[in-house]
């Protein structure tokens, strides 16, 4: 292979150099071409053999490319979950600029090609395209047929005309989005008749700022994403707030639905309509931004129903209140007939039934904390007789006038009763046989002390009493059983007394 293809090399190398970054595969076999291309046998078969392998890749990047364009389109599918179709059409239709930059690079990959071909078949040089209006390619040629033979000269001269007319491309393209110096002074470079090296240079440099402004696109994108996401979140936020199905706010919910889908399917319009990403993705976040309000009055009003549901709880609850006091006041009312059931009518004192319910309780206490307790009972003595002789009524105010006498002088914790009859009995919780006795006895002294009358005349009353201690292997009625058993011995050995 002649020498004089040399800048022919160093025009595949730059090419190859264009195409650098994209992957890491695509790299290895460009490397492997500029390799090839660095030797002195260079052999053609083997760059057309390498360089078919480059095209592989780079198609293969391509896909990729869709593949990830594809992926944006999933991910709005998604997100949005409403006809896609209209959703990706913008897209495809539009060329966002990622697309755009990406396809920048296809044609320079296309000259690769041409080379190949040219150097395999030097007559098809004269059907190739060969555009020879620019100045700088013009003096490129000239340069280089003073050097080369014919068909190598024109071979590079072509070369050198098509990257300079595509890096032209390109950098108009750049400089239409991004209005950077960097781009402007590029595009002055390249007008100055560039040798190769610099060529090279100006091809490296534009290929930066093609995978710069490719990174900065897909951070655009990503952003632009978050922002759907977090528009998308608020929404989601603001429904999962109310989730009620209140019958009442059924209205209000189909309301909401008609006015959403008319939104949607404004937005779906918007996106059919309009032709550039800026546009769409502007349209797209006021679509959301309305949806959001939707939301807002849809929440507001929501509101409202709640606010008037809560009043009407409000009302509900003065009026359960008001049940609650006349439930209280009538659960008052039953405690005092219960207390009156529990009760003698006559001497006031807790009835055989109170009686019954209060020894209950003070034998569980007993129970657990291991104490003893006595019992009484009280009978006063030949009441008959006073029924006989004075009358019913005046019996009924003895029988009133001991049980007050008797309560003066039993202890707090005592509980005296009404057994029946002219019979009382008294409980008397912690308390021995001994000390019952004595209390008991207590209560035997004062009544036989108290001064009744009748008609001027005293009236001596008497009252005999029976004490057992409980055991704690009897019964209650065993118990009470043994204290009757010594109220009869009280009554046998003459009355007024107290046995135990
Ligand atoms: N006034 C009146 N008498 C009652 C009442 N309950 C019972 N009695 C009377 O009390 C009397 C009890 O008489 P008895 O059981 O024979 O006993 P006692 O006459 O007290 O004789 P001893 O108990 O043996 O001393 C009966 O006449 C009953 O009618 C009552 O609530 N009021």
């Amino acid at each position: 292979m002649s020498s004089d293809l040399l800048p022919l090399i160093r025009g595949a190398r730059s090419l190859s150099l264009m195409l650098t970054g994209y992957d890491h595969d695509l790299d290895n076999k460009l490397s492997r071409l500029r390799n090839v291309l660095k030797e002195n046998d260079f052999s053609v078969r083997e760059f057309q053999s390498i360089l078919s392998l480059v095209e592989n890749s780079y198609d293969s990047i391509e896909l990729m490319t869709e593949n990830g364009i594809k992926n944006y389109k999933a991910i709005f599918s998604s997100i949005l979950k409403e006809d896609r179709q209209s959703l990706l059409r913008p897209i495809n239709q539009d060329k966002p600029t990622i697309i755009d930059l990406m396809q920048i690079a296809e044609p320079l990959a296309k000259e690769l090609t041409i080379i190949s071909s040219l150097a395999d078949d030097p007559s098809a040089s004269d059907q190739s395209t060969s555009p020879s209006t620019n100045s700088a390619s013009e003096s490129a040629n000239t340069n280089a047929s003073t050097n080369y033979g014919n068909g190598e000269a024109e071979l590079i001269s072509r070369v050198r005309t098509s990257l300079t007319k595509h890096l032209k491309s390109v950098l108009e393209a750049l400089y239409s989005v991004d209005k950077k110096e960097q781009t402007k002074a590029l595009k002055e470079r390249l007008n100055k008749t560039p040798e190769w090296t610099e060529l090279n240079s100006i091809t490296s440099e534009t290929i930066e700022i093609i995978q710069n402004r490719l990174i900065e696109e897909k951070h655009k994108f990503e952003g632009y994403l978050a922002k759907v996401n977090q528009k998308l979140n608020r929404i989601t936020q603001i429904v999962e707030s109310d989730s009620s199905t209140l019958s009442d706010l059924k209205s209000i919910n189909q309301y909401f639905n008609r006015s959403l889908n008319q939104q949607m399917k404004e937005a779906r319009q918007k996106i059919d309509e309009k032709h550039t990403v800026d546009t769409l993705k502007t349209e797209l976040l006021d679509s959301l931004d309305n949806i959001a309000s939707r939301l807002e009055e849809y929440q507001t009003s929501y509101d409202s129903k709640i606010t008037s549901l809560q009043e009407s709880k409000v009302q509900m609850v003065d009026q359960v209140s008001q049940l609650e006091q006349e439930n209280q006041s009538l659960m008052s009312e039953l405690e005092r007939e219960r207390k009156i059931s529990k009760n003698d009518h006559l001497t006031q004192l807790p009835n055989r039934q109170g009686f019954s319910d209060k020894l209950k309780q003070e034998l569980s206490r007993a129970e657990r904390y291991g104490h003893t307790m006595s019992i009484a009972i009280l009978d006063i003595d030949f009441f008959k007789k006073i029924n006989d002789e004075f009358g019913h009524l005046v019996g009924d105010k003895v029988l009133k006038v001991i049980a007050k006498e008797m309560t003066k002088v039993c202890r707090e914790t005592d509980y005296l009763a009404r057994y029946g009859g002219e019979e009382f009995i008294l409980l008397l919780p912690e308390t021995s046989l001994k000390d019952a006795f004595a209390a008991v006895e207590k209560i035997r002294v004062h009544i036989e002390r108290c001064p009744f009358h009748f008609q001027s005349k005293p009236v001596p009353i008497t009252i005999s009493a029976g004490v057992a201690e409980r055991t704690s292997q009897e019964t209650n009625e065993a118990w009470l059983q043994r204290a009757d058993e010594k109220l009869y011995n009280s009554k046998k050995q003459g009355r007024n007394r107290v046995s135990g």
